[in-house]
């Protein structure tokens, strides 16, 4: 008799004969595994695996896999976006695991955001078809917001095209009215060590309204933004892309920042911050700016602080000295002004649209004026020292009030000496009490005009000396 072994002889084998049987197979199949393991190299075992699914794929099995991938001919794919977006809206009982978090300082008990993790799947079901989503990533990284990021997107042979025509047009609709409703705004800043743009929730609280600003150019800023908004037409007829450019320029403290803010806010853009002392060279400048999405402002702070994008190149090519300093300037580390000129204007402008490409300086003189004709800044926008009515816009911001004794003193005031909105806002928050904040106005204001005439003063007896 044949003891511990399973017999084929015709009896029914005994439970200890089927356990014994069945520990010897598991731990041969042991023994097995961590040979090969220990044999074949992890990526060996990923790749036979991979092709061996693929041929069971395409020989036994009836699916169809659409790849979406985070860009799509050198520029972020929108499919991929709206994917982005959609999915963690459909959430059902076959997802096993989401990503949550919020970045919303504001209300920090509202509802998190989700958003798809690596390797969970989504079964959506859309005209009776059955479609499954999942995510996928090139290199197993620990972080989840870089462009190595993949969609698989798996349903029948028979509806590919169905799914093609009728249902990748179906979530960009979802994605475009889910972002409609969100209305949050993020801004975000280029992390060049993963090569994407990081985000954060966009709580500014400047609006067109709070700016102190003359009211006839309030109302310009607005109709200009307005009529961008609605040609998209015009521009496609022109041959012009969507794209609008603003200078903003002025001394310090005099509002640049908060306008920028007060239109993202106005249009609900979003606003992606170029910091160009980071960008390493053209070719980066170009992969940064293309994914920028579109419906955004482009924002390019203190451009006069940045060297290389200063040059004038009309001056350079003039001589042939300077020629060669345009060689010099390309072999530099950073972006050149041709590579910034190239995407606000050139062929790579047509990269997406509807964007507002916004620069701010405090010296407009030491900017090139290649950069500053019309086509690429559109708009050129003097934000200034404090007058009378930007005055009281702020008094009725900071301290609610519409009129007070002392305004007819700080009007006087501000004729005689140049406060920026920046110092004068200062002041004014300095009390709810309005005659206790305007007094420390006032009195902030007199000794500046003190200060001012004896500086005239002293350079008008350093002149009559000279004579
Ligand atoms: N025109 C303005 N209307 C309302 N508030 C203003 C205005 N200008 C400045 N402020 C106030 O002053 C602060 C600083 O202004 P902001 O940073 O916008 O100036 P800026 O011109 O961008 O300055 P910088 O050139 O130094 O970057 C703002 O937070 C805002 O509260």
């Amino acid at each position: 008799m044949a003891t511990g072994y399973f017999s084929f002889s015709g009896q029914t084998p005994s439970l200890s004969a089927v356990l014994t049987t069945y520990a010897s197979i598991s731990a041969f199949m042991m023994v097995i595994r961590t040979i090969l393991n220990e044999v074949i190299p992890r990526r060996m075992r990923e790749f036979i695996s991979s092709k061996l699914s693929e041929y069971f794929l395409f020989n036994f099995s009836n699916e169809f896999t659409f790849i979406i991938e985070q860009r799509w001919e050198a520029v972020i794919s929108e499919t991929y976006k709206a994917a982005e977006v959609y999915l963690p809206t459909i959430v059902g009982a076959s997802t096993d695991s989401l990503l949550v978090g919020s970045n919303n300082t504001r209300n920090s008990t509202a509802v998190p955001k989700l958003a798809v993790p690596v390797g969970a799947k989504i079964i959506d079901n859309f005209e009776g078809m059955k479609l499954q989503w999942s995510l996928h990533m090139k290199e197993a990284k620990k972080y989840y917001y870089n462009d190595k990021k993949y969609y698989h997107l798996t349903c029948k042979k028979t509806d590919r095209d169905r799914v093609l025509e009728n249902y990748f047009p179906y979530i960009a609709r979802k994605a475009q009215k889910i972002l409609e409703a969100r209305q949050t705004i993020n801004i975000y800043t280029y992390d060049h060590k993963h090569s994407s743009w990081q985000s954060a929730v966009f709580q500014h609280p400047s609006t067109i309204d709070t700016m102190a600003m003359d009211a006839d150019l309030k109302k310009f800023i607005i109709d200009d933004l307005d009529t961008f908004v609605n040609r998209k037409g015009f521009f496609d007829n022109v041959g012009r892309a969507w794209k609008r450019g603003y200078l903003l320029y002025g001394p310090p403290g005099t509002g640049k920042s908060s306008l920028v803010a007060a239109i993202a806010n106005y249009m609900k853009y979003n606003v992606y911050d170029l910091q160009l002392q980071s960008v390493k060279s053209d070719a980066d400048l170009r992969n940064v700016l293309t994914t920028t999405t579109n419906r955004s402002i482009i924002l390019i702070e203190d451009i006069d602080c940045n060297e290389t994008v200063l040059h004038d190149r009309g001056r350079r090519s003039a001589s042939p000295d300077k020629e060669k300093e345009t060689e010099n300037v390309s072999l530099d580390p950073g972006a050149t002004l041709s590579g910034m000129l190239n995407f606000i204007d050139g062929l790579w402008s047509s990269c997406g649209e509807e964007r507002i490409i916004i620069v701010t300086t405090n010296h407009k003189e030491r900017l090139d004026p290649a950069l500053l004709r019309p086509g690429r800044m559109d708009v050129h926008i003097e934000m200034g020292y404090c007058n009378p009515s930007g005055f009281r816009m702020l008094a009725k911001t900071y301290l609610g009030i519409k009129d007070h004794a002392l305004f007819g003193r700080v009007d006087e005031l501000i004729k005689k000496v140049d406060i920026s909105p920046a110092e004068m806002a200062l002041h004014l928050m300095k009390s709810d009490d309005p005659t206790i904040a305007l007094e420390s106005l006032v009195e902030f204001l007199d000794k500046k005009v003190i200060e001012e005439t004896a500086k005239r003063d002293d350079k008008d007896e350093i002149e009559v000396a000279k004579e």
